[in-house]
């Protein structure tokens, strides 16, 4: 291991993204190792939104079909330009609402018990929005929250491919997984899991969240029957910006369980008829106005994505997870530290994910001296260095800077617990 600060430089010249951090706006004097919360916004996204500004102040009513951008397409617009992230076919995806909507709009949609078939199988490291609204869906049908089944993990930060499969039992009709673990950074083994599902007669559907422009999916080709995403993390659509969902295509021409009049073939949707004629492709998952001021950012964010390539963004990212992950065995064992999240490329996502008694006040004083990580609670430090903006140099800067935190035990200043936002 080449601990040096010359073999960061070196590593940065060799980087074939590096003109793309000149595309975003870096905060001054920051390391901003916190993308897979909130991403950073680029010029291009800027520029976008003004585009759709501008369209609002020159055509008004009219720039739902005039301009560069029509806004009454500018969904399955979207969508089709996120395609290639997740392996879908162009119709198979549409930007609109927020995540935990989406989920709601795919579980009310995907959720048919019958007979025995009446769980849904989840877990337990999940996000708490998902579980929420799992929960809330079962209780919608008459269910009581038995109905839904949590694998357990055996040790607290990952879960097993084989318990996963284990608990699909003959009770379960629908499955609702993340592809990569908000905390520790798995990446579940989504193919696998798809197959068993389907040989069960099980409906799967996934949480991309942390996973979507950060890793390659291939969903259509694994034949996950759903997905769904928010685009402010690894895709800097910006705070709060519209979301996006997959439906395979097999399962196209079904109404939608929330229906709305967006949810509409668009030729019909001005007839005003009161019996909905579903659009025969994801669109038909949406249900009113899509908010385009928040989905604007996200034409000049894919653009970026589109010419980057999810392949090259992947290699980086897991270049530059290895070299802080090395780093970090090379210069701060006995420390106290765990690297808690999995190791091997195959299913280690975007982030790197440390353990340590002190970890609130660790972050605190990361903040104070420049580095941007995240806390999770009780015990994590999340760090994603972002392959579109973030370097080597800035990953040996970080582990530099957290050595001198330990050493200088300087995280001592702070209080160890979290603040309201963590
Ligand atoms: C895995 C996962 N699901 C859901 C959410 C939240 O969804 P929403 O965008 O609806 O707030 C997040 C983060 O906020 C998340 O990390
Ligand atoms: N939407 C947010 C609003 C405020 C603060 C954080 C978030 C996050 O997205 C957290 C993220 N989902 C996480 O993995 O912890």
């Amino acid at each position: 291991m080449n601990t040096e600060k010359t073999y960061a430089a070196y590593l940065d010249q060799q980087d074939d993204l590096k003109s793309f951090r000149d595309e975003f706006y870096i905060p001054n004097n920051t390391i901003y190792f916190d993308g897979n919360s909130l991403g950073l916004l680029s010029k291009r996204a800027e520029q976008s939104v003004e585009s759709i500004l501008n369209s609002w102040k020159r055509y008004a009513i009219d720039g739902w079909s005039e301009g560069a951008q029509p806004w009454y397409y500018l969904s399955e617009k979207l969508g089709s330009m996120s395609c290639e992230l997740v392996g879908a076919e162009p119709e198979e995806v549409v930007v609109t609402g927020s995540t935990t909507t989406n989920l709601h709009q795919l579980v009310a949609s995907f959720y048919n018990p019958e007979g025995r078939k009446t769980k849904i199988l989840a877990d337990e490291l999940n996000f708490p929005s998902d579980i929420y609204a799992l929960k809330s869906q079962l209780k919608l049908k008459g269910y009581d929250t038995s109905h839904l089944i949590q694998v357990k993990s055996q040790d607290g930060n990952t879960l097993n491919t084989q318990s996963i499969i284990a608990a699909m039992t003959d009770d379960v009709a629908l499955i609702v997984l993340p592809s990569v673990l908000y905390r520790s950074g798995q990446i579940l083994d989504m193919k696998t899991l798809t197959y068993e599902a389907h040989k069960r007669g099980i409906i799967i559907g996934f949480d991309l969240c942390h996973s979507i422009g950060s890793i390659p999916h291939h969903l259509s080709e694994w034949g996950v029957d759903f997905a769904f995403w928010c685009n402010y993390k690894h895709l800097n659509g910006g705070p709060g910006s519209v979301a996006s969902l997959y439906v395979n295509k097999k399962h196209f021409g079904n109404e939608p369980g929330l229906a709305g009049w967006f949810s509409s073939d668009k030729e019909k949707q001005f007839d005003m008829e009161h019996t909905l004629t579903p659009a025969q492709n994801a669109g038909a998952y949406q249900i009113g106005t899509p908010h385009l001021l928040s989905s604007a950012p996200l034409l000049g964010t894919l653009e970026l994505f589109q010419e980057a390539g999810i392949k090259r963004v992947r290699e980086k990212s897991l270049r530059l997870t290895n070299y802080l992950m090395e780093l970090i065995e090379a210069e701060l064992s006995g420390y106290g530290f765990t690297i808690a999240n999995p190791k091997d490329d195959a299913a280690r996502g975007g982030h790197v994910f440390l353990e340590h008694k002190e970890a609130a006040r660790i972050c605190k004083a990361l903040k104070t001296d420049g580095v941007i990580p995240d806390f999770r609670t009780p015990n994590g430090i999340r760090l994603a260095p972002v392959a579109l903006y973030n370097t080597f140099r800035e990953v040996w800067q970080t582990v530099k800077i957290l050595k001198t935190i330990m050493v200088e035990e300087r995280y001592n200043k702070f209080e160890n617990k979290r603040g309201v936002i963590a």
